[in-house]
């Protein structure tokens, strides 16, 4: 059986072009059993729709014969050929066009972080609970080959002893000081900042690889933050949160826009083995080495090789459990969304960075 899923783009930009890279490539495939078909791109602009759908190369031949359309935001939440709408726009709009897409009817995924904070992300899943539409935020590295391997590792087979220590870093040096403060990455009213941009995944890691289990369910953890407020934009371009889980496994999860970041951006200390990953991205774990303490033991090496930016897995997922009647996720349920923007949450109150619109 062939699941279908038709998307509409909303916002025209740099993650949208990578999401529906990966749709395109899914669509060449002549066995696959999930059809994604782009049907809008919505744009503040139709010339700027135009030009994505141009400069991503959606064509009918690679679009399950659908020529993809664009237009304007009002016309596109209205749109009824669109199943799920994925939202590819700076975090401070999140609410406002998931709240718009889930209003008209429409299953969604956001990117990540869902929204500035645990308070809005939880109206916008009663929101998805009263319209019963998928919701999802697109944390896309959960959702890894690569996790899925490691997770069986670390909790089930225990190829790594008992765990005690994590050290995940996601810093890339995007030269902050040269850059425009109207920029996402500097602008406080675009919810600029290391800990929600990045800091998101170095905290994805420290629940992913510490604790077998999800949101509701989660071990219980305690957090401590340092986070370093730039003196011109206001915002942390330097992120420390270090977790303490009940059973005593820690976590050092950084993130920076100042430096660049291990070629190994995660290191799990275990008894008997050592893990890294590592990749061109810390959002997309391809890569992994398990390194055994016992030398007679040759390391475990996984690489992941193909033409996918990684986006496939998340939404793979949503198609199928969306053919199954779910609006939540079972990989990335809504309560673990609210357990990590709780955490980061609690990071900008220990250290102050509170956004416009919270005030
Ligand atoms: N999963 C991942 O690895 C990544 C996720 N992201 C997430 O994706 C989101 C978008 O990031 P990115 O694609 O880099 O952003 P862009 O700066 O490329 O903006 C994307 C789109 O958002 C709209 N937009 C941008 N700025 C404004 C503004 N000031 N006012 C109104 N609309 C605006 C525009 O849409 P329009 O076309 O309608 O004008 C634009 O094309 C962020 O929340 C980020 O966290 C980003 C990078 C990687
Ligand atoms: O999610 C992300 O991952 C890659 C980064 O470069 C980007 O700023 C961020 O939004």
């Amino acid at each position: 059986m062939t699941i279908t899923l038709n998307w509409g783009i909303l916002g025209a930009g740099n993650i949208s072009g990578q999401f529906v890279h990966d749709l395109l490539v899914n669509n060449v495939d002549p066995e696959g059993s999930i059809k994604h078909t782009i049907i809008s791109v919505g744009s503040s602009s139709a010339s700027k729709g135009e030009d994505f759908i141009k400069s991503n190369g959606i064509k009918t031949s690679n679009n399950n014969g659908v020529e993809a359309i664009t237009e304007e935001y009002d016309d596109f939440y209205k749109n009824g050929k669109i199943d799920i709408v994925y939202v590819g726009t700076p975090h401070t709009f999140h609410k406002e066009q998931v709240t718009q897409s889930l209003e008209n009817g429409k299953h969604v995924l956001v990117e990540k972080p869902i929204t500035l904070n645990a308070k809005d992300a939880r109206e916008l899943i009663e929101l998805a609970k009263s319209k019963n539409k998928f919701l999802m935020e697109g944390v896309w590295t959960r959702f890894f080959p690569s996790v899925k391997l490691i997770r069986e590792h670390i909790f089930e087979k225990k190829t790594l002893g008992e765990v005690y220590k994590l050290f995940a870093d996601f810093s890339m040096n995007f030269e902050v000081e040269k850059l425009p403060t109207s920029l996402r990455g500097r602008d406080i009213k675009l919810g600029a900042g290391a800990t929600l941009d990045i800091g998101i995944y170095s905290v994805t890691y420290g629940r992913i690889l510490l604790d077998d289990k999800l949101g509701e369910n989660s071990t219980p953890f305690d957090t401590k933050s340092f986070l370093s407020l730039d003196p011109t934009d206001k915002v942390d371009h330097d992120s420390t949160i270090l977790i303490k889980y009940e059973n005593g496994k820690q976590g050092i999860l950084t993130s920076s826009n100042h430096t660049n970041g291990p070629d190994s951006f995660v290191r799990l200390e275990g008894t008997e083995a050592v893990l890294e990953m590592w990749s061109d991205n810390p959002a997309r774990p391809k890569n992994f080495k398990i390194t055994f303490t016992d030398k007679s033991k040759s390391p475990i090496v996984f690489e992941e090789k193909n033409d996918y930016n990684g986006f496939i897995y998340e939404a793979n997922s949503i198609a199928k459990e969306i053919n199954e009647g779910k609006i939540e996720s079972s990989v990335l349920p809504w309560s673990e969304t609210l357990l990590v923007m709780g955490i980061m949450d609690k990071a900008r109150l220990e250290n102050g960075l509170i956004y416009p619109q919270e005030k």
